[in-house]
């Protein structure tokens, strides 16, 4: 055994015997409603700030504590069991392709994974409406998820170049680095500003609860009962929000 999982061993015996809860968080997006969720199971998040430099919150009452991570690092984390559970989109789960274990739907940071390029050279359309992909064969996508966006053509028995980009990947088709883009759309306002348009989508993506194997088995009372207060704060949360659309009884129909 090396040093260094010989000192995770112990660090990880000596949190299971204090119970603690390691639970890393994405900063950004996901933060505001990943602690509110948090708040609302009882574990108080109150001092978690993402604008201070401090990336360790212990939460004492709750046995618990909190990290803030880069949302594309929360899987690296929690499949080294550096962290107990995390919360973290569906494209990134995709995306890093990591083996942790996947809870809970949390339903919110809903978005979509698109194929998108510029509006005036879309592909001709098909019969029933679609775009004819094929002509994209071999072509040059600029993404920030190269292996989601390689499944989908292959699926579709194509072959592209993926070129990976770390954000503004809207930019690229428009000064010649790809033909098109895959990205995650939310409002189309981004799409829309670029002058891109929607070819087909590829997947829908909302937050999820995952956790690291071990931890799974060494602390399951304690990850079930923090799964299953969440997922009961998730469904009220989506039963109000189903009353107060109109005529809406607090259930999905
Ligand atoms: N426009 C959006 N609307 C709703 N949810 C989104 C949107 N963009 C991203 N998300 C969701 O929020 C997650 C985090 O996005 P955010 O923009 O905060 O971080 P990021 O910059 O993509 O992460 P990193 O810094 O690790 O690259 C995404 O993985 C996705 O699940
Ligand atoms: O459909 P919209 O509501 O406009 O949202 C879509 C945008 O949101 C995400 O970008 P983000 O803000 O994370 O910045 P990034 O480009 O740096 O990743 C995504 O990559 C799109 O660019």
């Amino acid at each position: 055994m090396k040093a260094g999982e010989q000192i995770e061993g112990l660090r990880r015996e000596k949190d299971v015997k204090r119970n603690l809860l390691t639970i890393a968080l994405p900063k950004g997006k996901l933060l505001p409603e990943s602690l509110a969720l948090l708040s609302g199971v009882g574990l108080d998040c109150d001092e978690v700030r993402e604008d201070s430099r401090k990336l360790l919150f212990e939460i004492p009452e709750g046995e618990a504590q909190v990290i803030i991570c880069r949302p594309t690092d929360i899987p690296t984390y929690v499949e080294y069991g550096a962290a107990d559970v995390g919360f973290v989109g569906k494209d990134t789960l995709l995306e890093e392709n990591k083996d942790v274990a996947e809870l809970l739907d949390l339903r919110y940071g809903f978005c979509r994974f698109v194929v998108a390029m510029p509006a005036g050279k879309t592909p001709p359309r098909l019969a029933d409406g679609g775009y004819d992909l094929s002509v994209l064969n071999h072509q040059r996508v600029a993404t920030k998820f190269p292996r989601v966006a390689q499944t989908f053509f292959s699926d579709l028995g194509m072959q592209v170049t993926p070129i990976k980009l770390h954000g503004n990947i809207e930019l690229a088709p428009r000064v010649g680095l790809a033909e098109m883009i895959v990205d995650i759309v939310s409002t189309g306002a981004t799409l829309r500003q670029n002058k891109l348009a929607e070819v087909a989508p590829i997947l829908e993506a909302t937050t999820r609860m995952v956790a690291n194997r071990v931890s799974l088995r060494m602390k399951y009372e304690r990850i079930q009962n923090l799964a299953d207060a969440l997922r009961e704060q998730v469904q009220r949360g989506t039963a109000a929000r189903l009353s107060d659309l109109p005529g809406g009884k607090g259930e999905r129909v």
